[in-house]
């Protein structure tokens, strides 16, 4: 198997601050591998080293040469902020990068893998952000590139927008093309990639596929219940004798009781080991505790929790906020949505009791 990428002991440092810390990753051809890790955690930094955008001790090499030689033709790269000239339409544009090269593909098809047929002669400045990000992504296909690096590609895209980006990835994947993309979104690295690198203070803290990490790291199957912090001011019904609600604490010990390890983490309860069979009895071990709760869900393991035993910081996943408006029409948008997200250091780790 071709190696598409390899990065052997990559460190990079701006002034004091430690970016990467010694990151080796391997990537074979026609693989789907997604970074994935919260803001600052190295991503971009390792992505620009992987590309030779930005010097970096170690060893990097794409397809088997440096960055700096291998052929541009070659690769298709999404910068995770690229502002390409606003007074173009979609259609320019992708003719233009289409220009750059000496067999480009045909522009028509490039702009019906991204969506945006009908949006063509819309100027790039009155696109949507999603629509706009989703032009940018075009800009990287015009070369049929044999390895796509994404840096944050879905970001501003609404959630069939990124249906959709997540199937042409898929397809071209098929297709033998390898993609690099990074996200802060565990579920979009889960539903793409063969393979995860978990990335945290510049260094890859688990790589393997989603299943396999989750299989090895994820915990058990678990309900969560949403307690009322203060029943009381809630107003909420209580149904002890003495009128008051059992605190959290008294519920922890009665539940544990039933053979479950149970865990207060500040306003949830959570009820370790609970098996799609048990979800009924566990409900009415949780009923006769008498403690007042909102709601519940019993959840499988995933990548978020992957990365929270792994890394010890807690990385919220999901949609990123959508632009507005998401509409397709792309005409008179005056919509500038974030391309660069804000860069606040890594969120902190839960701070639940273990009970
Ligand atoms: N040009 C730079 N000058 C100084 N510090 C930088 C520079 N680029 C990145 N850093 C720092 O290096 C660390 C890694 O940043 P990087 O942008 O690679 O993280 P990231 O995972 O891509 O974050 P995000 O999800 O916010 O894009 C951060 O602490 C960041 O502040």
């Amino acid at each position: 198997m071709e190696r598409a990428l390899v990065a052997e002991d990559i460190h990079r440092k701006y002034g004091d601050r430690v970016a990467l810390d010694g990151v080796s990753l391997s990537v074979d051809a026609g693989e789907v591998f997604a970074l994935v890790g919260p803001n600052g955690a190295g991503k971009t930094t390792l992505v620009r080293a992987l590309t030779g955008t930005t010097a970096v001790d170690g060893e990097v090499s794409v397809f088997g040469e440096s960055p700096a030689t291998v052929a541009k033709s070659r690769l298709g790269v999404l910068p995770q902020e690229f502002t390409p000239p606003e007074r173009l339409s979609a259609r320019e544009l992708i003719a233009y990068y289409a220009g750059l090269y000496d067999a480009p593909r045909d522009v028509e098809g490039v702009l019906a893998d991204v969506g945006l047929a009908d949006t063509a002669d819309t100027h790039y400045e009155n696109l949507s952000g999603g629509q706009r990000r989703r032009t940018c992504v075009g800009a990287t296909l015009v070369n049929d590139p044999d390895l796509l690096v994404l840096d944050e590609p879905t970001t501003g895209i609404d959630p069939a927008g990124r249906r959709d980006l997540r199937r042409l990835l898929a397809d071209l994947a098929d297709g033998g093309t390898t993609v690099l993309l990074t996200t802060h979104d565990m579920t979009e690295a889960e539903r793409l990639a063969d393979r995860v690198g978990l990335l945290a203070d510049g260094r890859l803290a688990a790589v393997d596929s989603p299943a396999a990490l989750v299989a090895e790291h994820g915990g058990e199957n678990r309900i969560v219940v949403d307690l009322v912090a203060d029943p009381i001011e809630d107003g909420t019904t209580i149904d002890d004798s003495d009128g008051t609600a059992p605190s959290p604490a008294t519920a922890v010990d009665a539940l544990g009781e039933t053979g479950h390890r149970v865990e207060l983490r500040d306003t949830e309860l959570v009820v370790h080991g609970v098996d799609a069979a048990d979800i009924g009895r566990v409900v009415d071990d949780l009923e006769r505790t008498g403690i007042v709760y909102d709601g519940l869900e019993w959840r499988q393991p995933d990548l978020e929790d992957v990365y929270l035993a792994v890394t010890g910081q807690a990385l919220v996943s999901g949609e990123e906020p959508v632009a507005e408006p998401t509409d397709d029409d792309g005409n008179d948008s005056d919509d500038t949505a974030a391309e660069t997200p804000a860069k606040p250091n890594a969120s902190d780790g839960e701070t639940g009791v273990a009970q």
